[in-house]
């Protein structure tokens, strides 16, 4: 059936919509004559006049014309180059909003992916470092029309570890927040290109392949965008061409610049389109002299027609292969192509979630699956007997090996490869864990990883999960295995986007 015959509306039109909701990618999502509309820049409780722009069967995508009514959660977003960017979603929105709308996306996850209870709200304090925010506020602050979240009791199940049979519902705690959510990011990825006036490095505009020249990244640490603009610089001073992904000519396709917040060390990364680099040399003085922490200057080589950023060979072309971090008191390597978390003052909340809610007094055996660089690894094992790491990439194993030894931890045990697969030979060496800590991609864990964690039975399950939709399918299983979901704490990784981060605790039933 063709959809204009069915959908009120038609592409072009202008409607006024109500808007009652935030959509997974950031969109109000509102009626106007009864069919569901998705309006970019639009927020849950304004009135809008929107241009219909794309109509499907069930629902479709008008553009942002004018607000009628604005949404008291709205404000400006401090970013000039914000509209056109589209790496954040959400900087239209007050801070305090955005906590609550990611704490309603897993809810809402919970709830409808999940089939899971979720426990009514607690009236309580917000626990975002040095502010408060009135939970009421929060609760009110209904996201999508199913979705009720109830008054609630007081969240006192988490001093006394007593989850009854679980039949009280999951308690989904307030997302933790940053006191300053800006400039958090230690990586800046930015891609190069040629514009009319020379080399520029910025973002791709929106929907194109076309790269703006940027001068600052408002979530990017100062540091990073200072590198940045000087790398530019020389590049432009030395006459260097970037890539052209037409005619795959030209050299220069990425700079990455990595930052340890708590060392100032810095790893500037040139990604080229091809192996030698004209006036190495000068690159590199000019480099050293512009960047005062910088520690490692490396080149990675991709001559590869694919928008994936690294290629397969990574060399040293000054200084070290590694930079260094800390978060709490652990000590890390991090090499060019490592998977580092991206906001260290907020991994550091993750990982002491995690930890809490690991609960180990010294004596336990854990497992820690999907451990990248052992970064979860080495902050349990300061606090249990013996812990197993399992990650399917190599690199990051032998980092995770190098960084136990930086930090003189001997009782944690790596090994690569799947962890469905590595996890079921553990424990039929008979390797039985108390604790079991999982980190999965978006994709979640394999069905194979939880059979087998419900086979082995750990006290505890702590999952972290960077994807609320997995999070809550995996639950499920968990829930029907014998496991009562506890509770739920959502943890902000990256302010003024959409994306939401997660802790869970799951305790065994018997
Ligand atoms: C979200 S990251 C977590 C890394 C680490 N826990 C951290 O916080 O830095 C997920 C990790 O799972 C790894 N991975 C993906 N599939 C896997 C599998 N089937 N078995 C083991 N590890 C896997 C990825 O390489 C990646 O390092």
């Amino acid at each position: 059936m063709d959809s204009r015959s069915v959908a009120p509306v038609e592409k072009n039109q202008e409607v006024t919509v109500e808007i009652f909701g935030l959509s997974h990618d950031g969109e109000g999502v509102g009626r106007a004559e009864g069919f569901t509309l998705f309006v970019q820049g639009a927020l849950p409780g304004e009135t809008v006049r929107a241009k219909v722009m794309k109509v499907k069967k069930q629902y479709g995508y008008a553009k942002l014309l004018e607000i009628q009514v604005p949404s008291a959660e709205r404000t400006e977003a401090p970013c000039p180059i914000y509209k056109q960017c589209g790496g954040c979603q959400l900087q239209h929105m007050t801070y305090e909003a955005q906590l609550v709308h990611k704490r309603q996306q897993v809810v809402d996850s919970l709830e409808r992916i999940g089939k899971l209870q979720v426990a009514g709200f607690v009236t309580k304090k917000d626990e975002r470092a040095g502010d408060v925010v009135d939970a009421a506020a929060v609760d009110v602050n209904v996201q999508t029309e199913s979705n009720e979240q109830g008054s609630g009791e007081a969240n006192v199940r988490t001093e006394n570890n007593d989850y009854g049979s679980g039949e009280a519902g999951i308690i989904v705690h307030p997302t933790l927040g940053m006191q300053d959510p800006w400039r958090y990011r230690n990586k800046a990825q930015v891609p190069f290109g040629m514009e009319e006036g020379g080399l520029v490095g910025g973002f791709y505009a929106q929907g194109s392949h076309r790269i703006v020249d940027m001068e600052a990244c408002l979530i990017q640490h100062e540091q990073n965008d200072d590198v940045v603009r000087q790398v530019k610089e020389i590049g432009r001073s030395l006459g260097v061409r970037a890539y052209d992904e037409t005619s795959g000519s030209g050299l220069l396709r990425h700079v990455v610049v990595k930052y340890g917040f708590a060392t100032g060390e810095v790893m500037v990364v040139l990604v080229t389109n091809g192996d030698r680099i004209p006036r190495v040399d000068e690159w590199i003085e000019g480099i050293r002299a512009a960047v005062p922490g910088v520690q490692s200057i490396c080149q990675n080589v991709n001559t590869a027609r694919t928008n994936v950023i690294f290629g397969g060979v990574t060399r040293v072309l000054w200084g070290r292969d590694v930079i260094h971090d800390t978060i709490g008191d652990v000590k890390f390597a991090i090499s060019a192509r490592s998977f580092y978390q991206v906001n260290p003052v907020q991994t550091e909340v993750l990982y002491g979630k995690a930890l809490q809610y690991a609960a180990l007094s010294g004596r336990e055996t854990v497992i820690d699956a999907y451990c990248g660089i052992g970064t979860i690894t080495l902050f349990l094992a300061q606090h249990a007997k013996h812990v197993y790491g399992v990650e399917i990439v190599p690199e990051a194993i032998d980092d995770a090996r190098g960084n136990s030894l930086l930090n003189g931890i001997t009782n944690a045990t790596f090994a690569v490869g799947k962890a469905e697969e590595v996890i079921p030979a553990w424990k039929q060496q008979g390797i039985a864990a108390d604790v079991v800590v999982v980190d999965p991609p978006r994709k979640g864990c394999d069905a194979v990883l939880l059979d087998t964690l419900l086979a082995m039975r750990p006290e505890r399950i702590v999952y972290v999960s960077c994807n609320p939709a997995t999070l809550a399918r995996d639950l499920r299983v968990l829930a029907d295995g014998g496991y009562i979901v506890a509770e739920v704490t959502p943890v902000d990784m990256f302010p003024h986007t959409v994306h939401v981060e997660c802790v869970a605790l799951l305790v065994r039933q018997d």
